[in-house]
């Protein structure tokens, strides 16, 4: 895939999984602050994931990098991102709905540390990487200060 970059977050886990997977998806940004963005345009989203943890499931695997795939692609690939539910933010609103690269990917972290929290080996989520252009990219991990 084009675009490996992939920051390091160091831990003590015995297992590191890293899922890459794209979408293609439309949003606008609802800023007066925007600028250009304010208008619906396009991107190929590029999407690399870090999952860790110290226990397999009954299949070897930290968790399925089929899943991985599902509850991402699966739920934005085509879509306009203002449509969903957790970025449906008004007009110079709430900034934390707006489908920023920032809350894309803090939004991609929550989807999947949810589903992770369901499982009996316990994976964590430690980092998600959202590329929205060649030249723009966010990196979220979870606030472990709190
Ligand atoms: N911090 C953020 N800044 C901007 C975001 C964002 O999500 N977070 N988003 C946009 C626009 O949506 C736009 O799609 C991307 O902007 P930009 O990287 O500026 O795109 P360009 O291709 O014009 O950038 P070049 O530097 O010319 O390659 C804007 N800002
Ligand atoms: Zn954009």
């Amino acid at each position: 895939m084009l675009f490996q970059y992939y920051p390091q977050c160091f831990h003590n886990y015995c297992y590191e999984l890293n899922k890459d997977l794209n979408f293609s998806a439309a949003h606008f940004i609802p800023s007066s602050l925007a600028g250009k963005c304010v208008n619906t345009h396009g991107h190929t989203y590029i999407v690399n994931i870090t999952i860790a943890g110290n226990e397999l499931d009954r299949s070897g695997f930290l968790v399925d990098f089929k899943t991985i795939k599902e509850l991402v692609h699966g739920t934005y690939d085509h879509t306009l991102l203002n449509d969903q539910n957790e970025f449906n933010g008004e007009f110079d609103g709430d900034p934390d709905l707006f489908p920023t690269t920032e809350i894309v990917a803090k939004t991609i972290y929550e989807k999947l540390q949810a589903y992770l929290q369901s499982l009996a080996n316990n994976p964590t989520c430690l980092q998600v990487i959202v590329r929205e252009t060649p030249t723009s990219y966010v990196v979220y991990r979870p606030d472990t200060n709190r």
